[in-house]
């Protein structure tokens, strides 16, 4: 069997190789419909560790996982390091070693950075699916980083939009991004959301960068960037209104400042709206709190791996 007393490293490169947006999607949207059903589906994952790095006010998440339909075993270890913003070094680094669950040995090690951006951008593209009116035309992007990037491609996939709009706090970033895509930059939070009909707030933002009153009613908003209890992206005004789905309710209620700080009602899970147990409201107001989950790795890692192995005809 490959790589049983020899993992195969495998690069950023190597890894960006097998993915693809679209199949990332559905692969994704199915573990987070598997994660709300962890008696069938055998998902072991415990809420993800973080160590604070005081000092250099970073953080060090260590997010392992289990599924046992997929007989896939992987944690992600992720260095989430905002003051490398402006350097050459990313924001976040992130490593993913796969293991083989029948004995315990590493299959594979490999980089988790593409992974971690794009399976983000996929779960929230599996939400939008389900929460997002079908024929939503106007996209607001709060944020202009490695996010802002993966949720354009993946929206885009689904949703055939007239308008991109992008704010980010630093005006070259945004408009770096914007020419890419054909997007249009605006001077404001408040101005690229207005009559948006899905909103991606993605920022380093301890506190709200969209607030309640700028949202269209019957718009759907994918807050992504606040994962510790301590930040939030949204206003109280915004998760009181609309109906808010998370990807782990578990994970929520102890790193989820937009619901810990806000006080929010969390509605379900985005799995158990997956798994047709629990309401869409596609034409309500509509928020999908993403945190990040370790089963997203552990899927995406496998895929990955499996795609590899067999182009290189290996067992
Ligand atoms: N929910 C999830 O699964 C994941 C969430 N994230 C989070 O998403 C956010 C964005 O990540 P990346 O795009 O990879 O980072 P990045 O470093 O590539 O981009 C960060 C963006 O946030 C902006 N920003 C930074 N501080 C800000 C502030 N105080 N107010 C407003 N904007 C600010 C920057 O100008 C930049 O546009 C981060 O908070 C990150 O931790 C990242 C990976 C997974
Ligand atoms: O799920 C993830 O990998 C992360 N969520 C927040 C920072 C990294």
């Amino acid at each position: 069997m490959a790589g049983i007393r020899n993992p195969l490293t495998m690069s950023a490169e190597t890894v960006s190789k097998y993915l693809d947006m679209r199949e990332l999607i559905d692969v994704v949207e199915r573990s987070l419909g598997d994660l709300s059903d962890k008696e069938s589906s055998g998902i072991e994952q415990p809420v993800r560790t973080f160590v604070p790095v005081k000092k250099y006010q970073s953080l060090l998440g260590v997010m392992p996982g289990y599924s046992a339909k997929d007989d896939a075993l992987a944690t992600k270890l992720v260095s989430v390091c905002p003051q490398n913003a402006g350097t050459d070094i990313p924001t976040h680094l992130a490593t993913i070693l796969l293991f083989e669950p029948s004995n315990g040995c590493l299959k594979a090690i490999m980089d988790g950075e593409v992974i971690t951006t794009m399976r983000t951008a996929a779960a929230s593209a599996a939400a939008t699916k389900y929460l997002a009116r079908d024929d939503s035309k106007i996209l607001a992007i709060i944020g202009a980083g490695h996010q802002a990037r993966s949720h354009i491609q993946a929206l885009s996939l689904l949703y055939d939009f007239t308008e991109v709009r992008i704010w980010s706090r630093t005006k070259a970033t945004a408009t770096a991004l914007a020419h890419e895509f054909g997007a249009r930059v605006c001077e404001s939070a408040e101005e690229a959301v207005k009559d948006a009909d899905i909103i991606c707030t993605v920022t380093f933002s301890a506190t709200p960068v969209l607030q309640g009153e700028w949202v269209k009613a019957g718009a759907h908003v994918n807050a992504v960037g606040a994962c510790i209890a301590s930040s939030r992206e949204l206003s109280e005004s915004l998760t009181r209104d609309a109906i808010v789905y998370v990807d782990s309710r578990e994970g929520a209620l102890k790193e989820s400042g937009d619901i810990i700080i806000n006080k929010a009602e969390i509605y379900a899970e985005v799995g158990e709206v997956i798994l047709g147990r629990k309401e869409a409201f596609k034409h309500k107001t509509t928020v999908f709190i993403s945190l990040g989950v370790a089963i997203e790795d552990v899927v995406s890692a496998k895929l990955v791996y499996d795609k590899y192995v067999a182009s290189q005809g290996m067992q």
